[in-house]
């Protein structure tokens, strides 16, 4: 005799359950896969801060090889992107290819990637010309506007170039936890990052660039330690002074006073995710671009 089938309502509990089944094999695979990409990215950040550890040795491919659902073919697709070489070790990578080989680890591990860049580098040296390059060519990027103490140069305009503000003003500013960061910048004016533009910004998903000081770069990394920090390099000493004398605006004393913060800052270049050198405008803004976060398809 056959079976007779079953009753309506029993199929419908069947398949519930193994709906509720898959759905979880399926949560514990991606947290899985959650857990080992963040095992990875540590992995390769003691690698990155002690060339000297085992981790420094592991193949590029053998640790992205432990994150489960990623095959020998996968695995290879994504260095192509990511423009590894197969053979490259964790310890030996450069600059960008760690910048995107982490962007990589932390969104699989579920992280937001970093879509926030800073713009640093020594007075002259371009960082303002880049920037302002940055904002008519790309207009996704947000620029994010700084406010002041120091008064207007010719042609800058209020809310576009900076907020000019007076010292009580900024003073306010500061005391209400306006500002992401702030410095007094080459012993004169005080110079701030007004935070709500910027959160709001990168809730939306946008790219965010800040083009600020040294100081202010290093306020923004403990704050925002996933921020990307890209420190601009003249061609050549002579070409920064170049460049300071040429732009003709500060006057004999205030260009030594900035050349001489110039020399500290230069030293401190080896504190920056990347080092983009200003040979040309177009090229470093379109570098400085390329380092904030696109999506990389799994
Ligand atoms: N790639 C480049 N080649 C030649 N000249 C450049 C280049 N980039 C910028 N300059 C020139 O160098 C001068 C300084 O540039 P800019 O004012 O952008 O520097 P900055 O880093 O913003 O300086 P500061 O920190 O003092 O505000 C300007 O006259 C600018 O036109
Ligand atoms: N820490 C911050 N530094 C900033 C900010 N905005 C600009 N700057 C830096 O100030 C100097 C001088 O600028 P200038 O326009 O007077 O020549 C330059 O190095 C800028 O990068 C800021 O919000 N925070």
């Amino acid at each position: 005799m056959s079976p007779r089938p079953a009753p309506p309502e029993v199929d419908r509990v069947a398949a519930a359950k193994a709906a509720v089944a898959a759905r979880r094999a399926r949560a514990a695979v991606k947290n899985s896969v959650a857990d080992r990409s963040r095992t990875a990215l540590d992995v390769a950040e003691t690698g990155w801060n002690d060339p000297a550890s085992a981790e420094a040795t592991l193949r590029v491919t053998e640790l992205l090889t432990s994150i489960p659902t990623l095959g020998p073919t996968r695995v290879a697709k994504l260095m192509d992107t990511l423009a590894i070489s197969d053979r490259k070790r964790v310890g030996g990578l450069g600059s960008r290819q760690r910048v995107k080989l982490r962007e990589y680890l932390v969104t699989r591990a579920g992280g937001e990637p970093a879509r926030l860049v800073v713009l640093a580098g020594p007075t002259a040296v371009g960082k303002g010309t880049v920037s302002a390059y940055i904002r008519e060519n790309y207009p996704d990027v947000l620029l994010s506007v700084s406010a002041t103490t120091r008064s207007p140069r010719p042609g800058e305009v209020d809310g576009v170039h900076y907020y000019f503000v007076s010292d009580e003003e900024f003073d306010r500013k500061i005391a209400a936890g306006e500002l992401l960061e702030w410095a007094t910048v080459h012993n004169s004016y005080r110079y701030g990052t007004p935070r709500p533009p910027i959160d709001e910004a990168l809730a939306a998903g946008r790219r965010v660039l800040l083009e600020i000081d040294l100081q202010g770069a290093r306020l923004v990394r403990q704050a925002m330690p996933e921020a990307i920090l890209v420190f601009l390099l003249p061609p050549t000493w002579e070409e920064l002074v170049r460049r300071l004398i040429g732009r003709g605006t500060e006057d004999a004393a205030e260009q030594s006073r900035r050349l001489e913060t110039a020399k500290v800052e230069m030293a401190a270049q080896d504190e920056f995710d990347v080092k983009v050198v200003n040979h040309d405008v177009s090229e470093a803004a379109r570098e400085v671009v390329e380092l904030m976060a696109v999506p990389i398809s799994h």
